[in-house]
């Protein structure tokens, strides 16, 4: 299978995020967070059940609104770079159950811009040739993440935004995994991934707590 370093995306975005305040209903998850995640870096992003990880990644994304605080993209307009500079893959794959699975990749490929070569290339990658003549519905947990996952490599984004992304993947496709990240970061890529387990390649952390909850 072929994982290529490629063509560099670029050294952007450094996504910063400053004195983030978020709530979630009456609750209040977090409190003037700030960090950054550099291109190239991977960080992994840990804390209790319900302490806002999952909030936080939407927050960046821009699905929800923060109390307070900012979200930047290395000086991009937030709007352009959300709307071609990040990927968002939540734990729940978001794929359409009836469709068949080579519908399903073309249709979420082609919204995200990507050529024949860049969905011949994710099909390649994450073996996805055997199952494209299935229903999304008779996918396995495991084979539903891994076409959930074809758009980042069919349409090449700088920022991952990852909610628990390997979660349903054995241990082989975990390896693979690794290596996709890290083809991706060695392109000047950069990942912000939510996980309970460590990431398969290396990663700083950042724990938002939540412990008692
Ligand atoms: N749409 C919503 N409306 C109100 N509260 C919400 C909503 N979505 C999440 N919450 C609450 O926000 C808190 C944080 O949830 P979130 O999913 O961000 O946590 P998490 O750290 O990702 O948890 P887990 O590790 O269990 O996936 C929880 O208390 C949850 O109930």
């Amino acid at each position: 299978m072929g994982i290529e370093s490629g063509s560099q995306l670029g050294v952007w975005p450094m996504l910063s995020v400053a004195g983030l305040t978020l709530s979630r209903g009456e609750r209040r998850l977090f409190r003037g967070l700030s960090f950054e995640v550099a291109a190239g870096e991977a960080v992994a992003l840990t804390g209790a059940n319900g302490a806002g990880k999952t909030s936080l990644l939407r927050a960046v994304a821009g699905f929800i609104r923060p109390d307070a605080g900012t979200v930047g993209f290395n000086g991009l307009e937030p709007g352009e770079a959300r709307a071609t500079g990040l990927h968002w893959l939540g734990h729940l794959d978001g794929l359409k159950p009836a469709r068949r699975a080579r519908e399903e990749l073309t249709f979420q490929a082609k919204w995200f811009g990507a050529d024949a070569d860049g969905i011949a290339a994710a099909i390649d990658v994450l073996a996805l040739e055997p199952l494209l003549d299935l229903e999304v519905r008779k996918l396995s947990a495991g084979q539903r993440r891994r076409l959930a996952f074809a758009r980042l490599i069919a349409a090449p984004r700088p920022l991952w935004l990852l909610d628990e992304p390997f979660s349903p993947l054995d241990a082989r496709w975990r390896e693979v995994m690794g290596l996709i990240l890290q083809a991706h970061l060695d392109k000047g890529g950069a990942v912000l991934a939510a996980v309970h387990d460590p990431l398969p390649v290396p990663a700083r952390a950042l724990d938002i707590g939540g412990g008692g909850r």
